[in-house]
């Protein structure tokens, strides 16, 4: 058996035509939604990732503006900016590329966004709201990795979920919208023990650790959907997930990607969430 491929590259290509669309139907009565990204540093892999976001933002008609900020930019410094686009009418969207220096808080920066303008959805108000199921905006590579599953019509209600990973933005935002589509789900991590055994028996195996090869074909049932979310290099420098992809094709029945999974699809969901944050603006100002 071989695993059909959830082709993350081309689902969100889709996700972004409909976007795009819609876009220019807001245009034609209105403005175009709008993202500000705040870049702090000269990290080199953030200011490539950065660059991907502005780009997909122009091929879908958001407006996009850059605020690159210098590394020994104070917490103050950053967190007055981000009052002044919270009060930006123009600005739906605001997102901080992390990591941040060490110097500046992350968590502080992140609750001072506008819980209405936080389209990573790292926000305690978006996380809460989305727990309890009243809305909110959905962590966009979890988010992701639901619209993969749904694209091909993977049954998750009564399925059985692992997800590998505990960090607040993937594996714990994962396992909640895993649950929300009535899935039962475990949560494994690096205090783990028998990582194998649990393994064995997911329908649905959703690996987020930063680690190459931590699901080998010898951990996977017979048909099982896996989604790689990992994101390392390997010996030779290239990129590449948790997952020993080659080996688990062979095994899994549905195998995504990497590159080409859920990367792509973490960038679509995040235009998505702009685009709704300008919608709910709008329906705001015209009450
Ligand atoms: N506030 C904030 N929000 C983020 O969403 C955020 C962040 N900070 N910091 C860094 C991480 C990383 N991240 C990626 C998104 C897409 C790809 C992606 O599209 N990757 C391509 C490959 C790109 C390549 O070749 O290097 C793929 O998987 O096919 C990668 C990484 C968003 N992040």
């Amino acid at each position: 058996m071989s695993a059909k491929i959830i082709d993350g590259k081309a689902l969100a290509q889709s996700v972004r035509t409909g976007l795009k669309e819609k876009v220019e139907q807001f245009k034609l009565s209105s403005r175009a939604p709008g993202l500000t990204v705040i870049l702090v540093g000269d990290n080199p892999a953030s200011q490539v990732y950065v660059r991907n976001k502005i780009k997909a933002c122009s091929d879908v008609g958001i407006t996009s503006k850059l605020e690159k900020l210098p590394a020994e930019t104070s917490e103050a410094e950053l967190l007055a900016l981000l009052e002044k686009l919270n009060a930006d009418d123009s600005v739906d969207g605001i997102l901080v590329q992390l990591p941040l220096p060490r110097h500046i808080n992350e968590q502080e920066v992140i609750e001072t966004i506008r819980a209405d303008k936080d389209v990573d959805g790292f926000h305690v108000a978006n996380v809460g709201s989305v727990v309890t199921g009243i809305g909110g905006f959905r962590s966009c590579t979890p988010y992701g990795v639901i619209k993969m599953l749904e694209s091909v019509d993977y049954p998750l209600t009564g399925a059985h979920a692992l997800v590998i990973g505990r960090s607040n933005i993937v594996g714990k935002p994962m396992a909640i919208m895993l649950l929300e589509k009535n899935a039962t789900v475990t949560v494994a991590h690096s205090k783990t023990k028998n990582l194998k055994e649990l393994a064995l028996q997911a329908d649905v195996i959703v690996a987020a650790v930063g680690k190459e090869k931590v699901v080998t074909a010898d951990m996977v049932k017979p048909g099982a959907a896996v989604i790689d979310v990992g994101m390392n290099r390997n010996a030779e420098g290239k990129l590449c997930g948790d997952v020993d992809t080659e080996e688990v094709a062979k095994v899994a029945g549905y195998i995504s990607p990497v590159p080409g999974g859920v990367g792509p699809m973490t960038i679509a969901m995040l235009l998505s969430n702009t685009v709704e944050a300008y919608e709910r603006r709008l329906q705001k100002i015209s009450q």
